[in-house]
């Protein structure tokens, strides 16, 4: 028996338009929890612009995002934030005079006091707590070596990593990933796969844009194609990768 699958995520008759052009046309886009759900589509198509509307960081001109029953239009970014969206960027946004372990801890302590101080770093036991969730992050992602420099002087491809761990402090419900491998080598961008996959199997929901199909498919478990601003299609991989219209407008003459 199928069970009705659980919608984070709606973004409901989402039109976007920048002076006379019409950036997101019509836009409905259904996030089910617990997948990664890949929006696609060539340079211009309106994908930056959809993941601003959704984080609050561009009102839409019309339409509504709503995320578990709340209708997130209207909020600002940081409160968006706390009703538990995290996005990582696509240049990472991390505090380069602080150290590698600190900005990740500094999410955690921010997420509990609703404004990042840097006084947190006092002993206490939350702090301990932070720091153990931290170092294990570090961990994971292979950056336990260079937890004590100064996250300004990390290549970019371990920025990247940094702003996922970052993120994945704040326990977010929902991950949004902009071109999380940009910038990556071919080893880099499959430890970051993995790394993605491992989050995936804790059951984390992630919207990925990327322009990178050996990411995209490896990872979604549902596509959504974007092109003048208009979702052309939507399904799965498997469906996505032989799907005509899709062919034309990216797939076939898009170079990445
Ligand atoms: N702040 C803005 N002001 C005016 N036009 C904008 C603004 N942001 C985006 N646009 C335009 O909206 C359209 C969609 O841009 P957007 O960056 O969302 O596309 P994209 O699919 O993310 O592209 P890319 O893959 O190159 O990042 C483009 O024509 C772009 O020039």
């Amino acid at each position: 028996m199928s069970t009705t699958p659980n919608i984070v995520l709606h973004a409901a008759d989402v039109f976007k338009n920048f002076g006379g052009l019409r950036a997101l046309s019509d836009i409905d886009l259904q996030i089910e929890e617990g997948k990664t759900h890949a929006i696609i589509g060539p340079n211009g198509a309106g994908k930056s612009t959809l993941l601003n509307v959704i984080i609050g960081r561009i009102p839409p001109t019309s339409g509504a995002v709503i995320f578990d029953g709340t209708v997130l239009t209207g909020k600002a970014p940081h409160e968006i934030n706390q009703l538990g969206i995290s996005r990582v960027f696509q240049t990472p946004e991390i505090f380069a005079d602080l150290s590698v372990l600190h900005n990740v801890m500094a999410p955690a302590f921010a997420r509990r006091d609703g404004a990042f101080k840097l006084s947190m770093f006092r002993t206490t036991s939350r702090e301990d707590e932070i720091r153990a969730e931290a170092e294990h992050l570090l961990q994971d992602f292979g950056m336990w070596e260079r937890r004590h420099d100064h996250a300004g002087a990390l290549s970019r491809g371990d920025k990247r990593r940094l702003e996922l761990c970052m993120c994945l402090i704040q326990h977010p419900r929902l991950l949004l990933l902009d071109e999380p491998t940009a910038g990556m080598s071919r080893h880099d961008t499959n430890t970051t796969i993995d790394l993605l996959k491992k989050i995936k199997s804790r059951g984390m929901t992630k919207v990925i844009i990327e322009h990178d199909m050996h990411v995209v498919f490896s990872l979604a478990d549902k596509i959504s194609v974007l092109a003048q601003g208009r979702i052309i299609a939507q399904g799965l991989p498997e469906d996505i990768r032989v799907n005509p219209d899709v062919k034309k407008a990216y797939l076939g003459g898009h170079s990445e």
